[in-house]
């Protein structure tokens, strides 16, 4: 928070300078514009086959979302009341799409469809552009299928200031979205709380994390590669091995030496496997309650009957259960959503959804009668909590139908 703090008032007064000198200075890169609008933009040269499985994962994604729309609600408490709940888009959300030392065109497609599908007329897509100053194809590409409105290239705490205040090439959002680093989930949390800023974000979603659950029956390299997958995010991800019974951590160790040695971001692999934990449990009950305190983003239960832990688990991002369900498939293309709350927050926020995008406005229509039913109790607790204006407006009415 004290690093992002002078970033965040700087972007506030200085607005596009700001952000320009902000990125020479963390991204080594200095551009004169900083907003495109990617539907000037020529489609991106890319291979057939990465297209392909973009489309193949924009559809999953696109299914497991639209499904997720609520009906308009409506409900009637008492004779002559009616009320309504209407879903509505929030108009202009911003998406954070991380670039730093991987660029994540995943990320674009899990926060673009639900912005789509949701109706959000406004799309700012914020991501750190390459050192070329282009913006990586596959992003692009994300971008214009999910029908983004601007592209912003700028990464860390002042693409996320840049779009909660507005600059002159930013537009302002009223709702950030979207995973990041330290740097970027440290702006976030801190500009939902500025008035000035008046703007909300989805969750905290930093440094990808990971808990496996493990036993006799698990297969310690599938474990292993699991695990991988998260910690070769970055320094600071952590993956937690939580191993019951017949799992045997002398295999698991030697498995892990073997597939570490053999991944190009070894570097950044061996600090997070350094935080991170092998643990323990005597039983299931154990392991669950571990499960429920740490609250993982990514939750896999190698095991062969994992559906006896899920009904347990109350505090997790996303679940992946067996023996068949690689954590790499959530990240890209099996459909739910790869932006997911870390650091304990799963256990208040779930992941991003159709809800993210949307909020809902309550609607109440009272006929003379629906007032005659409720009226007297409103004049009631108005009195209680002696806000005679409050009351007056059913006096004044039940009065007026007395009358006629
Ligand atoms: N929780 C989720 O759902 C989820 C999903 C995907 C990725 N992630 C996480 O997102 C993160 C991506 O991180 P990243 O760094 O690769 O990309 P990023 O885009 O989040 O951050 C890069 C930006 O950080 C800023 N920065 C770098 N060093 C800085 C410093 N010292 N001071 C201030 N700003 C600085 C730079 O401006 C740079 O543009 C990873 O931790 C990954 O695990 C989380
Ligand atoms: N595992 C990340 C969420 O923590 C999402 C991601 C994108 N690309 C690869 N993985
Ligand atoms: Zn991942």
């Amino acid at each position: 928070m004290e690093l992002v703090a002078p970033i965040v008032s700087e972007v506030q007064r200085r607005g596009d300078d700001a952000v320009r000198e902000f990125t020479k200075k963390f991204d080594k890169l200095d551009l004169s514009q900083i907003v495109v609008d990617p539907n000037a933009l020529p489609a991106p040269v890319m291979d057939d086959a990465v297209r392909e499985s973009f489309d193949v994962a924009y559809d999953n994604i696109r299914k497991f979302h639209i499904a997720q729309a609520r009906e308009e609600l409506i409900v009637s408490p008492m004779d002559g009341i009616e009320c309504r709940r209407v879903s509505r888009p929030i108009e202009r959300v911003g998406l954070y799409v991380p670039g730093g030392t991987a660029v994540l065109p995943s990320t674009a497609l899990m926060l673009g469809v639900p912005a789509q599908l949701a109706g959000c007329t406004e799309i700012v897509l914020a991501t750190p552009p390459h050192t070329d100053g282009s913006i990586c194809p596959e992003v692009l590409y994300a971008a214009q299928k999910c029908g983004v409105t601007k592209i912003l290239k700028a990464g860390g705490a002042q693409a996320i200031a840049a779009m909660a205040f507005g600059t002159d090439s930013c537009p302002k959002v009223d709702k950030i979205c979207g995973p990041g680093n330290q740097f970027v989930t440290a702006a976030k949390m801190m500009l939902q709380n500025s008035g000035e800023a008046s703007v909300a974000i989805d969750m905290p979603a930093g440094p990808s994390e990971q808990l496996c659950i493990a036993d006799s029956t698990s297969n310690p390299s599938f474990v292993v590669s699991d695990l991988l997958s998260q910690a070769e995010h970055g320094v600071d991800s952590q993956v937690v091995c939580v191993a019951l019974d017949g799992f045997d951590k002398d295999v698991f160790a030697e498995e892990l030496k073997v597939q570490v040695e053999a991944l190009p971001r070894k570097e950044f692999v061996e600090v997070a496997l350094s935080k991170s934990i092998f643990l323990r449990v005597r039983n299931l009950e154990e392991a669950v309650r571990f499960t429920n305190l740490y609250a993982p983003e990514h939750l896999v239960i190698a095991v062969d009957d994992p559906e006896v832990y899920v009904e347990k688990v109350i505090n997790a991002g996303s679940i992946f259960l067996g023996h068949y369900t690689p954590e790499s498939v959530g990240d890209y293309a099996s459909g739910t959503n790869h932006s997911l709350p870390t650091y304990g927050y799963a256990r208040m926020y779930g992941g991003v959804s159709l809800d993210t995008f949307v909020k809902y406005i309550t609607i109440q229509k009272l006929t003379p009668e629906g007032l005659l039913n409720v009226g007297p109790h409103v004049e009631t607790m108005a009195a209680v909590e002696e806000l005679h204006a409050h009351k007056n407006a059913v006096t004044i009415r039940l009065s007026h139908l007395q009358q006629s």
